[in-house]
């Protein structure tokens, strides 16, 4: 899993690298350089340049890749913005520095006074040190920048804040961006990450024990992350364990039974569905592999049923109501994990929970969860992750294009699945999943990670067939299995 850094994080792996002797100026060089190499790269062609440069650090790298470029015989027009007194002593010397090359430098109070004509264009405006609404300038640089054809954004795009992908300002799209010691944990989230174009990771050199050292508190998880064991020859269904899933009202059947055929193909060896006397009798007849009992009707196999299970899921497809409510209670004393979903969530109000708690909410969820709306949740994902996680003490997946997962101290982001899987049912099959994953791994946030990661790269791969208007969840659980032969190490 790939460690994502904030502001704070990022500043101390670069104090701690100047002070073990390598200087603020080199580290800017070599930001540049790194820079400089991707940017020839991807546009082999380039012959002039514009770039965008601000008074902090970041405006510094953008002076450094002028001078760098210059030197390849690129011609390049800097546009410096703000108070150039305030600058730091490595970018006023890169600024020094460009009187010795051919780099023309244009002071810049308006954009009317951009007069370059480059298609090429490189935001080094303001980098993670980006702390407050853009107006007047900033602002109208960033809207003049959404005209551009193409825009290489450094570090992070300059209307980003860093550690939540918050916007600042106007945006415009990045063709590409360029980051520097580390990804930053705001570039992951949506709407960022549609905003930012293609993302390349500059190695400044900061030492990995340094790096490792900053304790970090978030994770971008990828389908690299879901390789696992084969199973030995003499396995058997005990081992590969035992899911309970509690739901199923009539009406709302098959979203127990989606859940309970993704648990099959997750590799859980026994799956039962707990639910009505009256949907009880379908299960078998719908998918034979399925166990079922009439738990919602029969109070006195709530316990036993509870007792057999290894991992226990409650919501897909339930109504909530009074049997919810006895199953919830019955559950809270258990000691293994129970995920709580989509029926079950609009019962926790005031409900203390079981002690190793997974809550799955989608936006709406979310909301009703922490009493909050789905623009606030939304606006700030990363936040609401955590509240769930502390308010629930529980492991808290937020289930969004770029599902988030918090355990109350470490974020894990999810970078797989697509807008296909907007269609019902695609929750109760990631709950199957979760579940499956639980029991391969125990209870860690880094299983519920990985279990949602699986669940996009699932659809991600069942789209390649399907096409993403009009996938089924039935054809995500077919292309899970589908995936085992490629996940599955000796
Ligand atoms: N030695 C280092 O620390 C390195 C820093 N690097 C670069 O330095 C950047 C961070 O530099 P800084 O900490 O100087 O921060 P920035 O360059 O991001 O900008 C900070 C300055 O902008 C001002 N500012 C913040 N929000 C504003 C707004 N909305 N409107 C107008 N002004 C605003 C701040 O008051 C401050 O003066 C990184 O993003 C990275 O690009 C890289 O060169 C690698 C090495
Ligand atoms: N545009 C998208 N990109 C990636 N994943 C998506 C997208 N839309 C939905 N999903 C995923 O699909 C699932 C939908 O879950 P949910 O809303 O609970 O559906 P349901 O209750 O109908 O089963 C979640 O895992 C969510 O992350
Ligand atoms: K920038």
């Amino acid at each position: 899993m790939k460690p994502l850094v904030n502001a704070e994080q990022m500043r101390e792996m670069d104090r701690r690298t100047i002070v073990g002797g390598i200087s603020g100026f080199d580290l800017m060089e070599r930001a540049a350089t790194g820079a400089a190499d991707f940017i020839c790269k991807d546009s082999p062609d380039l012959s002039s340049i514009s770039i965008l440069a601000g008074v902090g650090n970041n405006g510094g790298d953008g002076l450094a890749l002028a001078r760098i470029l210059d030197k390849r015989g690129v011609r390049a027009h800097v546009f410096l913005v703000g108070d150039a007194s305030r600058m730091s002593a490595e970018s006023r010397r890169n600024l020094e520095l460009l009187a010795q090359t051919s780099v023309e430098v244009t002071r810049l109070d308006a954009v009317s006074g951009i007069t370059a004509e480059n298609e090429v264009w490189v935001d080094a405006l303001l980098g993670i040190g980006l702390d407050r609404e853009l107006k007047g300038i900033y602002a109208d640089t960033m809207t003049f920048l959404q005209n551009q054809a193409r825009v290489y954004a450094l570090d992070v795009p300059s209307f980003v804040q860093s550690d939540t992908g918050a916007f600042m300002g106007p945006t415009y799209r990045a063709h590409a961006t360029i980051t520097f010691g580390a990804p930053k944990v705001g570039l992951f989230l949506e709407p960022t990450r549609g905003l930012r174009g293609e993302l390349e990771v500059v190695d400044i050199g900061i030492p990995g024990d340094i790096a490792d050292d900053v304790g970090h508190r978030a994770y971008l998880v990828e389908s690299s992350d879901l390789v696992r064991p084969r199973r030995p020859a003499d396995f058997h269904k005990g081992r590969a364990g035992r899911v309970l899933i509690i739901g199923g009202s009539p009406g709302i059947v098959g979203a127990s039974v989606l859940a309970g055929k993704a648990a099959l193909a997750g590799g859980a060896g026994l799956v039962t569905i707990g639910t009505t006397r009256e949907s009880s009798a379908s299960i078998g007849l719908v998918h034979p592999t399925l166990l079922s009992k009439p738990l919602l009707d029969a109070e006195d196999q709530i316990e036993h049923s509870l007792a057999e299970a290894d991992v226990v899921v409650i919501g897909p497809g339930l109504a909530p109501n009074d049997a919810a409510l006895k199953i919830l209670e019955a559950a809270r004393v258990v000691s293994k994990p129970v995920i709580l979903d989509a029926g079950a969530l609009h019962l926790l109000k005031d409900r203390a929970l079981p002690s190793m708690c997974v809550i799955t909410p989608h936006p709406g969820e979310a909301a009703m969860l922490l009493e909050s709306s789905v623009e606030e949740v939304l606006a700030a994902p990363l936040e609401a992750a955590r509240k769930l996680s502390l308010k629930f003490n529980a492991i808290a997946v937020l289930k969004t294009s770029r599902t988030l997962i918090d355990d109350g101290r470490l974020t894990y982001i999810n970078s797989t699945g697509n807008p296909g899987m907007a269609v019902g049912g695609m929750g109760d099959v990631l709950t199957g999943i979760l579940a499956t994953q639980l029991l391969e791994e125990g209870f860690t946030a880094e299983a519920c990670a990985k279990a949602v990661c699986l669940h996009g790269h699932a659809a991600d791969v069942a789209t390649k067939n399907f096409g993403e208007r009009g996938l089924d969840p039935l054809d995500l659980i077919e292309a899970l299995k589908r995936l085992w032969p490629e996940l599955e190490v000796q």
